[in-house]
């Protein structure tokens, strides 16, 4: 699936696109894009002329030029169409990879209290209990509700290390088509046939249920009146020339409409789009709608995790530092049976550091404690044990509050140490029995390389980085000013995060953040591009827009960057396309009108060869810029981190003044060749 999702065209697909070509001149199909309909009717008109010279008026000197024309305007829609059923093209070849993955799953289904009927996965519902075994597939999407497996997911993610699934936590959601490779689960079905992950995925990337965008239906008609406009001038073009007495042959005239209306970008507009959405899931990120990676190009702020997005997040305790009267070892020796059930990296990290220092604890205090998991909101965790002390580590003003609040007494030099720790990046935790605050554990964390730079991008880009974290004002400073972030959030709780994005979209802008867990659901369903990791809970993947199905956080920058080049993309192809009509106009027109006004004669600045040379090489011209630009339509425009302001005025000296002398160019070389036989 994945090899598939990188790979670039194959000759399978270019062949299928030809063949759709044809079929895509079906008029129904065709009016979806007014600009190519409009094409395809004058191509009709000339058609019957062609045929059927006498019914026109016309003689039969123009039998032959206006085959010719009939033949380029046939072309210039297939080329339309082309472009279209190729980006179309590898959306349905992954498809149908997809499609196999999903093929005839049995499916264990607990019914009654012991019993077990097999079912296929097909018949599978909401609510359904399903029990799989090791080298079982995972019949449909579901949350562990019992045990723990891992699992292959190489049949989404293309990525073949299998990742470790289990119940309750962040870590429960399972995916159906992928394959259990150790250990045995039981899963509860979350969604109805029809509606699972992978059915999502395989119409997403099939594009069926695309629809047009905002920004693409707002420049839909933008292009549609153009083209009304055109319509009109042409029409009564014929008219007035005939009150001035001159003849215009129908045929001219539709050549200069298919030539001034703009075919360009209407022939390329979805292929835009649907490149861009493909750039996203050959990202191995998927995007729910064409409008998420439209809203990614628009984002103005970016709302970030500090550990494990912009840090390593892997947080190793690499030091005990007592304080009072306490000594490194009874602080050691706490903070390992704090840790003892704590199965987060830090957690680990603690028991290891002991190990290594040599140091030990009384196993028989420890026996049969009862855990206190660690959560954001206490910000803590722990153990209370069976003699009723309670034993905690965490955030140092969480810890402090809670010894604060049993009556015990703060040590004067816990500020000191914890600050110290701060101001290195590192995190402090406080370690505590009861009322007595031992000391504390130096979490330290490493700012992923690179990030620097890539908030300075987003910087040019005009986007703000928010960096939220659950971790003490003076570690978020110190790791903010290390990665250059703009605003930093500190100690703050999930739903802390809801009221960032509302404060920011209130002021008009719009948000992208991060997330896994069920806490960040709302977040992900507030932002205007929430991307949850595939690794996340099931609540935090319907919220989203997006899923990243490597769970790196990080991407979310890597998403604004693709949506900002499906805009571009689009604004610099409409640029491209309308300051095309400056070189065609001076072909078409004198060659018009010349017959009758010798004085045109001066307008014709690239001295083409003949009246009806002049107006083939426009068309030619027209027709072959489209498939021409496919590969900047499906690549997308090059993409540098400037301004709003900056790549639009880039753009249109690149694209519109570009945009004005290419066809000058163009077509004169055509008309040298054209030239030759007319
Ligand atoms: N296993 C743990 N046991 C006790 N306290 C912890 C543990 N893990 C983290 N903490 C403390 O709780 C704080 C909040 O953790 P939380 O995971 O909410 O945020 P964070 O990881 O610091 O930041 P971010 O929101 O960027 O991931 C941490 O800064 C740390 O002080
Ligand atoms: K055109
Ligand atoms: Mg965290």
């Amino acid at each position: 699936m994945s090899a598939n999702r990188k790979s670039m065209l194959t000759a399978a697909i270019v062949n299928r696109a030809i063949k759709i070509s044809f079929l895509k001149l079906n008029p129904r199909s065709m009016m979806k894009n007014p600009v190519m309909f409009v094409v395809e009717v004058g191509t009709a008109v000339v058609l019957l002329m062609t045929l059927f010279p006498g019914a026109f008026g016309g003689t039969k000197d123009d039998v032959g030029f206006n085959a010719a024309v009939f033949f380029i305007l046939l072309v210039t829609v297939l080329f339309a169409n082309f472009a279209e059923a190729l980006a179309e093209g590898r959306g349905k070849a992954q498809a149908d990879a997809l499609k196999n993955t999903k093929k005839d799953i049995q499916a264990r289904k607990r019914v009654g209290a012991q019993g077990v009927a097999i079912v296929a996965s097909t018949e599978l519902r909401k609510g359904d209990i399903v029990i799989v075994e090791q080298g079982e597939m995972i019949p449909g999407d579901g949350e562990v509700i019992e045990g723990l497996a891992s699992v292959d997911e190489s049949a989404i993610t293309g990525e073949s290390a299998p990742v470790i699934k289990e119940a309750g936590g962040d870590f429960s959601s399972v995916t159906g088509g992928t394959r259990v490779v150790s250990d045995r689960i039981v899963v509860r079905i979350t969604s109805d046939p029809g509606e699972t992950f992978i059915d999502r995925m395989i119409s997403l990337v099939e594009g069926a249920k695309r629809q047009k965008t905002p920004n693409e239906l707002a420049l839909n008609t933008l292009l549609t009146s153009l083209t009304l406009i055109f319509l009109i001038v042409i029409v009564t073009l014929g008219p007035i020339a005939k009150y001035l007495g001159i003849e215009l042959q129908v045929p001219v005239l539709i050549a200069l409409l298919v030539c001034l209306i703009p075919t360009t970008i209407g022939g390329l507009l979805s292929a835009i789009g649907i490149a861009g959405m493909d750039r996203v899931t050959r990202f191995n990120v998927l995007a729910m709608s064409g409008k998420a990676v439209e809203a990614a190009g628009d984002i103005n702020t970016v709302i970030l995790d500090k550990t494990g997005t912009i840090t390593y997040g892997n947080r190793m305790a690499c030091e005990f530092a007592s304080v009072g009267q306490s000594s490194e070892k009874e602080l050691a020796s706490w903070a390992v049976i704090s840790s003892l059930q704590d199965e987060t990296p830090e957690g680990r990290s603690v028991l290891e550091l002991s190990k290594k220092l040599g140091f030990s604890y009384d196993e028989a205090i420890a026996a049969d404690g009862v855990f206190v998991e660690f959560k954001a909101e206490t910000r803590m965790s722990g153990v209370d044990l069976r003699d009723g002390r309670q034993v905690r580590k965490g955030a140092v003003d969480a810890v402090k509050k809670w010894v604060a609040a049993q009556g015990g007494t703060i040590p004067v030099d816990l500020d000191a140490g914890s600050d110290a720790i701060a101001r290195e990046g590192g995190t402090p935790l406080a370690v505590a029995v009861d009322h007595r605050i031992y000391g504390l554990i130096y979490l330290k964390d490493t700012v992923k390389p690179g990030m620097r730079d890539r908030f300075e991008q987003m910087r040019q880009m005009g986007i703000k980085t928010i960096m939220c974290t659950g971790d003490n004002p003076l570690t978020a400073a110190t790791i903010a000013r290390e990665a250059g972030v703009d605003e930093f959030i500190a100690e703050s709780k999930p739903e802390d995060k809801i009221a960032v994005i509302r404060r920011e979209q209130s002021e008009g802008k719009l948000v992208a953040m991060t997330g896994d867990g069920t806490n960040d659901a709302p977040a992900l369903a507030q932002a205007d591009v929430g991307l949850a990791m595939n690794s996340g809970t099931v609540a935090a993947k319907e919220a989203a827009n997006m899923v990243d199905l490597d769970s790196d956080p990080s991407k979310i920058i890597e998403v604004v960057s693709i949506g900002k080049q499906l805009l571009m993309t689009r604004g610099a192809l409409t640029t491209f396309s309308i300051a095309n009509d400056i070189a065609k106009y001076f072909a078409i027109i004198p060659a018009m009108f010349i017959l009758a006004i010798p004085e045109m004669s001066v307008l014709n600045i690239m001295g083409l060869g003949s009246p009806k040379s002049a107006i083939l090489s426009a068309l030619i011209f027209n027709a072959i810029i489209i498939p021409l630009l496919i590969p900047l339509a499906m690549k997308g425009v090059a993409y540098k981190a400037l301004s709003a302001s900056k790549l639009l005025s880039r753009n249109i000296i690149v694209y519109g003044l570009g945009g004005v002398i290419v066809p000058f160019i163009g077509i004169k070389l055509i008309d040298l060749i054209v030239h030759l036989w007319v």
